[in-house]
């Protein structure tokens, strides 16, 4: 639904997205992971064509947004929610974008009763709270029920239950089939959140991949074992072939090997363990591995 091919944009010197190339997929929610600075932003600018590329193409549906008839009915962005008149009630807003696209007023209910508004429809936005300002920048995008939808950084800002709403939305939104695309910096939140992640750093494109292999590719870690004679059952693993240091507490951590394995071998040596733990990556984890390089200012240690 969303092809971006060889996209490069430069701002003076600094290329802050570089020949990055990536497909949003309909009926799933792609996060979209960078540290700040990343260029997130920039990259969701250009294929809704806010910002201009230097190279490459950002195309929706296999049209550049600007060739949109009606740019609503097929995408719907909310990159800025802060971006409301706040004099204005939501109703005004959302009946005021319908009108100017062509939209049936009806849709106006439709996306306030979508997004739990219709209790603050007659309310001024400018008098909302960030989770009130989000929901009407989310109703708005789905006014003219687009197959395709951008958000950058919905949940910024919001408490748990923003969150959580939040992130059921966009779940729902991939299940009827649309395309979604997310950004976040957290890796935790997208982790519960998306199917797909699109990973970049310093503009480059750093990950592309599905989030059950991420885990899987990452979650295969060392194992912490705890036996009496740690010394010998360290030779034990390491003539079966596993790699084996020193832990904390006298325990040993051991790779290239499953736990499952080490039990066996366990067994087979007669060595009691009294503790046989598998370590698991967390993704937080594996994003700050796979980001490591491309933070833009990172903290030196005093
Ligand atoms: N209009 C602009 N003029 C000059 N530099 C810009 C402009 N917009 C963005 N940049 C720079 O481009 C880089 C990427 O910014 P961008 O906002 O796209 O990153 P991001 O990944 O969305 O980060 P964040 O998570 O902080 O929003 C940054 O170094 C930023 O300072």
């Amino acid at each position: 639904m969303i092809e971006v091919r060889g996209l490069t944009k430069r701002y003076g010197p600094q290329t802050v997205v570089d020949d990055l190339s990536f497909t949003v997929e309909a009926g799933q929610v792609t996060g979209f992971l960078g540290p700040n600075g990343a260029g997130k932003s920039t990259t969701m600018r250009m294929i809704i064509g806010l910002a201009a590329p230097d190279r490459g193409t950002a195309t929706i549906g296999g049209r550049n947004y600007r060739d949109l008839a009606v740019p609503l009915v097929e995408v719907g962005a909310l990159l800025d929610a802060g971006a409301v008149h706040g004099g204005r009630t939501a109703y005004d807003h959302l009946h005021a974008l319908a009108v100017s696209n062509g939209l049936p007023r009806k849709r106006v209910d439709a996306v306030l009763a979508r997004t739990g508004m219709e209790g603050v429809a007659g309310k001024r936005a400018g008098g909302f709270s960030l989770g009130m300002r989000q929901r009407l920048g989310i109703a708005a995008t789905l006014l003219g029920e687009p197959r395709v939808l951008i958000f950058d950084e919905p949940v910024n800002g919001l408490d748990p239950e923003g969150i959580r709403w939040v992130r059921d939305l966009m779940r729902s939104l991939a299940a009827e089939g649309r395309a979604v695309l997310v950004s976040s910096h957290l890796m935790s939140e997208m982790a519960q959140t998306a199917d797909h992640l699109i990973v970049i750093g310093r503009g480059r494109l750093i990950a592309d991949t599905a989030v059950s292999e991420l885990t899987r590719t990452n979650g295969e870690g060392a194992v912490v074992v705890r036996v009496s004679d740690r010394a010998r059952f360290a030779q034990q693993l390491s003539a079966a072939g596993a790699t084996v240091r020193d832990g904390l507490e006298s325990s040993l951590v051991v790779s290239g090997m499953s736990a499952a394995d080490i039990g066996q071998l366990a067994a087979y040596h007669g060595v009691a363990l009294s503790e046989l733990t598998p370590q698991r990556v967390s993704l937080e984890e594996a994003f700050m591995e796979l980001t490591r390089d491309s933070i833009e200012f990172s903290g030196v240690a005093a």
